[in-house]
């Protein structure tokens, strides 16, 4: 194998697991996240695993402490036999077929049976305490957790399992991390709970490469560590760049085929990531990223100190924090010239206690964290605020594609989820322009490259397009049952070759990347529909929730998405699979209402042409329009008449109606 080759010259790696909620996270799902990143290959004394818990979790932790005793089976029998998939939950789906090319195959088939029965019943043993109110008896190791409030209780540090004997065919250090919560601090979503995790494992293990996973998100591709620090470690050879971190895409598991509800962004990644690999590298999207310690602490790629401020004991502390032992290996990481720092100096359970202390609440107030150091605060799209700040130090990032993918997640396969988290990202993205990170200003004042400026504006932008898109959406309805005005040229005059072209174009340029990226026609033509439902609900409420957080009136919050640990098997029936659901959120009002508004267009054009009225045909370039629109919304066209989470709930048909009226009867005062 590759690492056998100079192993002792590989840097130590942190991995880092987010998870923050047992319910929409089922934590089987982080368990398989775990034991795959466990079972990398990579030599295991230079791996830690830290898992946060924003949810302080009684069962997320007995499901990884019962997880640890399957790991010590599953992690030598995957390097025994270079198993290709490492999270167990795809190595044994219920129709999988014990398959390797070993040599010594009932060896391997025995083995085989004995791992695949032992993984059953570690699921059923976290599934049964799912079920119930404790997950086990919340005494001894877990006493910490018994009356605990996810919303107010103290840190939490646990060393799950110690890789004692340092050998490199053990199971990895894991270390579990509920930081302290209360309400009066601000958690900072995620960002905070990186952060803690680079503090906590600063003082522990403190490598200076980390690799941070979202719970959902399974190692695929077992060589991915090697994979992604093949751009990491400088050996002076023909590729001269140092670069700050590798990102790998996100891709999906289960995927629906042609993408129903445009979600598995395969084609953004392949033409924004790849186009910004480029310029200055794919801008860090949260999940699948290999870090540099250093460069998250501050450093640029010309000097030895943070931001200009010298490596003085003072300087530390104000941007680290009190914590002694935590500035003194923050201090180890800044001045050293190559990846071989690292290493824990003691038992990493001596340093539980001083652990805790750097995951409390108070801990980062008037340091550097979020602003200056680590994961940024002030949106909840943390990882482009992030990557932002890394870029306009000037470093470059590099996008790594190995094939197998490296990495595989679970994306929503349900409308109102995945409404959410659009709404998340467009707000988060939005909200970047309005801090003093706005890539313009960094352009301007920093060293973020013009072009590189351009292409994070491309998404950051994404909110504004609801605007337009909904505008769009409107005027040509109005112009019709107004019966006064129009808004586009009329079909006889030349000037309509204009819009009618630039649409052409557009979709035309649209399609050419779909089929470059191979994907079907049908994935492009699912896209675009998505697009308009997302415009007309997730981008226009996230300028809205900008716009209240501008004015002082709320802050952005950070909505989990919900996870499906089921792999979509029992999905309400199959024949469904795809079709978009609702709920009662308001974000499906303005869609509702669009539809409404041309259906009612389309209406009043027929009641129109069959009560006599002249020169209808003016407004054919309207028609065709109205038409266009409800062909995008169809899937809330089939909303109307769906039941159960096919339907829109009626308290959302009776607002949007209700609009439609108004509407109505402000573009027909006096008119007919
Ligand atoms: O307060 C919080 C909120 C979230 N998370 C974790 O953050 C991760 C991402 O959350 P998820 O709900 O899965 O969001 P996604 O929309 O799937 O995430 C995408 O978008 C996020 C930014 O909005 C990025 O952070 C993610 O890496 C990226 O995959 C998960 O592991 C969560 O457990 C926390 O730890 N604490
Ligand atoms: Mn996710």
């Amino acid at each position: 194998m590759i690492i056998e080759r100079g192993s002792s010259e590989l840097p130590e790696v942190d991995m880092f697991v987010t998870t923050a909620d047992p319910e929409l996270e089922p934590p089987i799902i982080t368990v398989n996240t775990m034991l795959s990143l466990l079972a990398a290959e990579y030599p295991t004394d230079k791996l830690a695993c830290y898992v946060s818990d924003d949810s302080a979790s009684p069962l997320t932790f007995y499901s990884l402490v019962e997880a640890i005793k399957f790991a010590k089976l599953w992690v030598p029998f995957c390097k025994k036999y270079n198993v290709s998939v490492r999270a167990p939950f795809r190595y044994f789906k219920p129709d999988s077929q014990p398959c390797s090319n070993a040599s010594s195959h009932d060896e391997f088939l025995q083995d085989w049976m004995k791992i695949k029965e032992e993984y059953g019943k570690l699921y059923l043993k976290i599934e049964d305490a799912c079920k119930r109110i404790e997950p086990c008896d919340l005494s001894g190791d877990y006493s910490d957790f018994s009356n605990i409030d996810r919303r107010n209780h103290k840190s939490i540090v646990k060393v799950i399992h110690e890789n004692k004997e340092a050998h490199s065919e053990g199971v990895s250090h894991v270390i579990y991390v509920a930081r302290e919560k209360r309400p009066n601090y601000l958690h900072n979503n995620k960002a905070g709970a990186m952060n803690v995790l680079n503090r906590v494992s600063a003082l522990m293990t403190n490598a200076p490469i980390m690799l941070n996973v979202d719970c959902d998100m399974y190692v695929n591709n077992p060589l991915v560590i090697l994979q992604g620090l093949c751009f990491l470690l400088y050996d002076g050879g023909n590729d001269k760049k140092d670069y700050a971190f590798v990102q790998f895409p996100q891709n999906f598991y289960d995927g629906l085929k042609d993408d129903p509800y445009g979600n598995q962004m395969k084609v953004t990644q392949e033409f924004l990531a790849r186009g910004m690999a480029g310029i200055q590298g794919p801008s860090y999207t949260g999940t699948g990223c290999l870090h540099r310690r250093k460069v998250i602490y501050g450093s640029s790629p010309d000097e030895k100190f943070i931001e200009g401020i010298q490596l003085s004991n003072e300087n530390l502390q104000s941007t680290f924090g009190n914590s002694r032992e935590l500035c003194e290996s923050a201090a180890k990481v800044l001045q050293a010239k190559d990846l071989t720092v690292g290493g824990s100096t003691s038992s990493i359970t001596n340093s539980v206690e001083a652990a805790c202390q750097v995951a409390n609440c108070a801990y980062e107030f008037g340091t550097g964290w979020g602003r200056k150091v680590g994961w940024m605060y002030g949106s909840v799209t943390e990882d482009t605020l992030t990557s932002l700040t890394i870029h306009a130090r000037g470093w470059e990032t590099a996008y790594c594609t190995p094939d197998p993918p490296a990495f595989l997640g679970c994306t929503p396969s349900n409308g109102p989820v995945i409404i959410l988290q659009w709404k998340r990202w467009s707000t988060g993205l939005f909200e970047i322009l309005f801090t003093s990170k706005s890539p313009l200003i960094l352009t301007l004042a920093r060293k973020l490259r013009f072009r590189q400026c351009l292409a994070y504006l491309r998404f950051l932008l994404w909110a504004l397009r609801s605007i337009f898109e909904v505008c769009y959406a409107i005027l040509p309805a109005y112009c019709i049952i107004s019966n006064s005005s129009h808004f586009l040229p009329k079909i006889n005059e030349a000037a309509t070759m204009i819009p009618i072209s630039i649409m052409v174009i557009y979709k035309l340029y649209t399609l050419s990347e779909y089929i470059q990226a191979g994907e079907s026609l049908r994935a492009w033509w699912n896209n675009q529909r998505m697009w308009k439902v997302v415009a007309a609900s997730s981008l226009l409420f996230g300028i809205l929730s900008v716009g209240l957080k501008v004015v002082g009136l709320s802050e952005t919050v950070f909505e989990v998405t919900r996870k499906d640990s089921t792999n979509g098997e029992n999905d309400e029936s199959n024949s469904d699979k795809g079709r978009f659901t609702f709920d009662e959120s308001p974000m499906f009002i303005p869609g509702t209402f669009i539809l409404l508004l041309n259906l009612t267009a389309l209406l009043v054009f027929a009641f129109r042409t069959i009560y006599g009225n002249d020169a209808n045909m003016m407004y054919l370039a309207e028609i065709i329009c109205c038409k266009m629109v409800v062909i995008y919304f169809w899937a809330f066209f089939k909303g109307l008449f769906g039941r159960g989470n096919y339907g829109i709930p009626l308290p959302t048909i009776i607002k949007s109606g209700t609009l439609v009226l108004l509407v109505v009867q402000f573009g027909i005062r006096g008119k007919w």
